[in-house]
């Protein structure tokens, strides 16, 4: 804490609750507003939780327009606005159509909207400087963004969003303008669904009902240890946003190694505990702004800005050779200080509380000091008062009062008497009867007249003066908003970056290495979300590389772990393009453009669409748009129809991939049909590796080791695992004799090479865990025996 500090007093000693008015979230609205012309899409839209208007300069989209679809996806616009000349494909995603897409009219909009941060008489040359410097009005490609920010002005004002019961004239509010980062990672709903990157529940408490989701077991609810509610909505946005930007994943990489080293951890608890007092900014400042802000909007300014001082000389003594430290170090200005000196020294945060509204302290102004100090000093002359009239009153009152009210004044109250029935039984002489509450009569006497004149209205001239005062403050903090929103924009960055380093050292994660160049290398890489469910993870090693194999194909029998092998390395990529760190002994990831799957995630019934053209359809979009950056995860692809039709089109695919020779993506496939490598379906390729997950036959059971080896499979040891599930032994019996009589008549039908019947019968052999199982072995043998098979035919 800076040297003045002591005039400051921790806000915890004034313990009050502050209610949600602060952190309130409200209807969050967002409007989102997109052009889309010859393959460019330029964005904008308007968030009403923080008053900020974001745009995207234009940029590329493909013709599906992907990056509109995954924007769409982050940001659960409420309302989408395009215009109605839009092309077809732009259509297509969006329902409503607006017409507000001139470029003149949009300029003219920019120009006339409610900026508060701006002094009220700026003139319209005066502000164009200013926009410029938020946003690029000069580029070429800013034409259609701001045709779309046009749009998008039209309809918040048109709708009136963000605004409570202000004046019909007062604009919309514009508190910020950011930028909507595009160097994103690809990655589809799907695969995020897949990978169960998010995942919300609904809440099961019924008195949450309201509250609607929380987060079940997912990554982003493994990695948000945030303090603040705006540091996990910074993080929701960083797994929406993960990105090749190498400068983005250095800053943040380095902040999370200060504080995973250990004689750091003490300046880590204290940033924790302080972050966890900074509230909402711009929900503070906008009630701020508002006529008659409520106490507890004072109080949470305080707090947050006294906190963020204790952030700032924290910060201060760390290394300012890291970028978010020094930023912190130089926009936490003084201004910061000077605001909680100014709060601190003005509001009386108790009597606020009690008289719920905004109270000075004493030395503010003499007046108002003067006021009080008649107010102060008024039971005890009231009493006095009383006394006296009570000696000239009607002889039938024993006691009496002088009670102060707000704008009706002093007025004389007595007990009601048993025969005072109806009004006129309430006239006393020499009194005017004002009215009657609770059994106590209220009159108006020439000496409450008296005080009326001679102490005028005390209270409300208190409340008068106070509220001058209070404008002040406010028109002073406000004018210092420019530094209290990069407190916030700092704190939130702050806050992620805490709770990646925490999630780090909680679960034991290492720093990936990021490079440019195309190879990814995860050593002794572990699940992040099975790790925490299981009491001994088996980790495992994936190295995909142009000379190290980039495609690999994986088999092993059901429930071995193929599924989990695939999706740890999608999440590992994900984890490292976030910035955070990932769960492996090492990490070498190359970054890549996208990761694509196809993966069982979505109910067929949810999409209208059959289960096996829902595989299809994630099949063509991986083809499709995976680049030799790219990560492809291919869960069982085609074994949702006819067996050799499903292998058919996996080969096919799968040749594709090979034959694209440097833009073959990293490509992890795990498949059942071992076929594909029995048969030799797959093209020569030094692309191509096979691998392969171990299992072992203790006793008599079989044992998933889930140790990942290169080889093949032979067998899916599906009648095993059958047993295991609990299927009956006389139906897994007969399901093998069907089996294996229908495979020796295929074999002689189609002249299938015999090897293919020696590694059906080494897999017999892996069957011996189960000797129902094993008796299934002799029947093949004996059926091979009838059919009169040469035995040199199958060795
Ligand atoms: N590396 C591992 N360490 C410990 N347990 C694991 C590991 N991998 C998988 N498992 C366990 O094995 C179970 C099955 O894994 P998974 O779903 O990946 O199998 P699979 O081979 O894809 O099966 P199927 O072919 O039937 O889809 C997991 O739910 C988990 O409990």
């Amino acid at each position: 804490m800076s040297e003045d500090s002591n005039i400051l007093q921790e806000p915890e000693s004034r313990a009050v609750s502050i209610n949600e008015d602060v952190e309130d979230e409200g209807n969050r609205e967002i409007f989102l507003s997109v052009f889309v012309q010859q393959g460019q899409i330029g964005l904008s839209y308007y968030d009403s939780h923080d008053y900020s208007l974001h745009f995207m300069p234009d940029t590329m989209d493909n013709s599906d327009l992907h990056l509109l679809d995954r924007v769409i996806q982050e940001l659960s616009p409420n309302v989408i606005i395009t215009s109605a000349k839009q092309e077809h494909s732009l259509t297509q995603f969006i329902e409503k159509l607006g017409k507000h897409f001139s470029l003149e009219v949009s300029k003219q909009r920019l120009l006339s909207a409610h900026l508060p941060s701006l002094p009220p008489t700026i003139t319209e040359s005066e502000k164009i400087p200013y926009l410029s410097s938020c946003i690029p009005l000069d580029s070429v490609l800013m034409v259609r963004h701001q045709r779309s920010i046009g749009g998008l002005l039209k309809c918040v004002e048109r709708r009136s969003v963000g605004l409570d019961l202000e004046d019909s004239s007062t604009g919309v509010p514009i508190l910020q303008f950011l930028t909507y980062t595009k160097d994103v990672v690809y990655i589809d709903r799907d695969t995020y669904s897949a990978l169960q990157i998010f995942k919300s529940e609904l809440h099961p408490s019924v008195f949450k009902l309201h509250s609607g989701e929380k987060e079940g077991l997912s990554l982003y609810g493994v990695l948000n240890r945030c303090r603040s509610k705006f540091g996990s909505l910074l993080l929701r946005q960083w797994f929406h946003r993960p990105t090749r930007d190498l400068n983005i994943l250095k800053r943040r990489q380095e902040v999370i190694r200060f504080f995973t080293a250990p004689r750091n951890f003490a300046d880590l608890n204290t940033l924790q505990s302080c972050l966890r007092n900074i509230k909402n900014i711009s929900t503070l400042l906008h009630k701020m702004s508002s006529s008659n802000p409520k106490v507890a909007i004072w109080q949470g300014l305080y707090k947050t800005v006294y906190s963020a001082l204790c952030i700032r000389d924290t910060v201060r003594s760390m290394p300012q050779c890291i970028h978010l430290f020094s930023e912190i170090s130089q926009n936490f200005t003084d201004d910061l200080f000077y605001i909680a000196t100014y709060i601190s020294k003005v509001v009386d945060f108790e009597g606020s509380i009690a008289e719920n509204r905004f109270t000075v302290r004493p030395n503010v102004d003499p007046v108002i000091d003067e006021k009080k100090r008649k107010m102060m000093g008024l039971p005890d002359f009231l009493t006095d008062v009383a006394r006296a009239e009570l000696e000239n009153l009607d002889p039938r009152f024993s006691t009496c009062s002088i009670i102060y009210i707000p704008l009706i004044g002093f007025l004389l109250s007595v007990p009601r008497l048993p025969n005072m029935l109806d009004k006129q039984s309430f006239e006393i002489e020499g009194l005017d009867f004002i009215f009657l509450s609770k059994d106590q009569l209220h009159y108006r006497s020439t000496r409450t007249k008296e005080l009326d004149s001679m102490l005028g209205d005390l209270h409300c001239d208190t409340i008068d003066l106070e509220m001058a005062v209070m404008r002040k403050l406010q028109a002073s903090v406000l004018q210092r908003s420019d530094c209290l929103y990069k407190v916030m924009s700092l704190c939130a960055e702050l806050d992620c970056l805490i709770a990646l380093a925490q999630a780090s050292l909680d679960h034991g994660y290492c720093c990936p290495t990021l490079t440019p160049n195309h190879r990814l290398a995860l050593i002794e890489s572990r699940h992040p979300l099975l790790e925490l469910c299981t009491p001994v993870f088996v980790s495992n090693t994936y190295i995909s590389s142009e000379t190290e194999g980039k495609v690999k194909v994986i088999t092993g029998p059901n429930s071995s772990g193929k599924s989990i092998y695939l999706k740890q390395v999608g999440l590992i990529v994900f984890m490292a393009l976030i910035g955070s760190d990932v769960p492996a002994k090492e990490a070498e990831i190359g970054l890549v453009d996208g990761i694509f799957s196809r993966m069982h995630s979505r109910e067929s019934v949810s999409v209208g669409l059959s289960t096996f053209m829902i595989d299809v359809n994630q099949m063509t979009h991986s083809l499709n748009h995976s680049t030799g950056d790219s990560l492809v995860l291919v869960d069982e692809f085609g074994k949702g129809t006819n067996t050799v039709d499903g292998l058919s089109l996996l080969t096919a695919c799968l040749n594709h991939w090979l034959r694209r020779g440097p833009q073959c993506p990293h490509l992890l496939m795990s498949t059942c049909f071992h076929s594909l490598i029995q048969l030799g379906l797959l093209s020569d390729s030094p692309l191509l590796a096979l691998l392969t997950l171990e299992t072992a036959i203790e006793g008599e059971e079989l044992v998933f080791l889930y140790q990942v080896k290169n080889g093949i499979c032979q067998s899916s040891c599906a009648a095993n695992i059958a047993t295991l599930a609990g299927i009956p032994d006389d139906l897994v019996k007969r399901g093998v004799e069907v089996l294996y009589s229908h495979f020796l008549y295929s074999s002689q039908m189609w002249d299938i090479p015999c090897y293919l019947l020696v590694s059906t019968i080494k897999a017999l052999h892996c069957l011996r865990a189960n000797k129902k199982i094993l008796d299934s072995k002799n029947i093949c043998i004996h059926i091979l025996k009838t059919r009169r098979l040469q035995k040199d035919r199958y060795q």
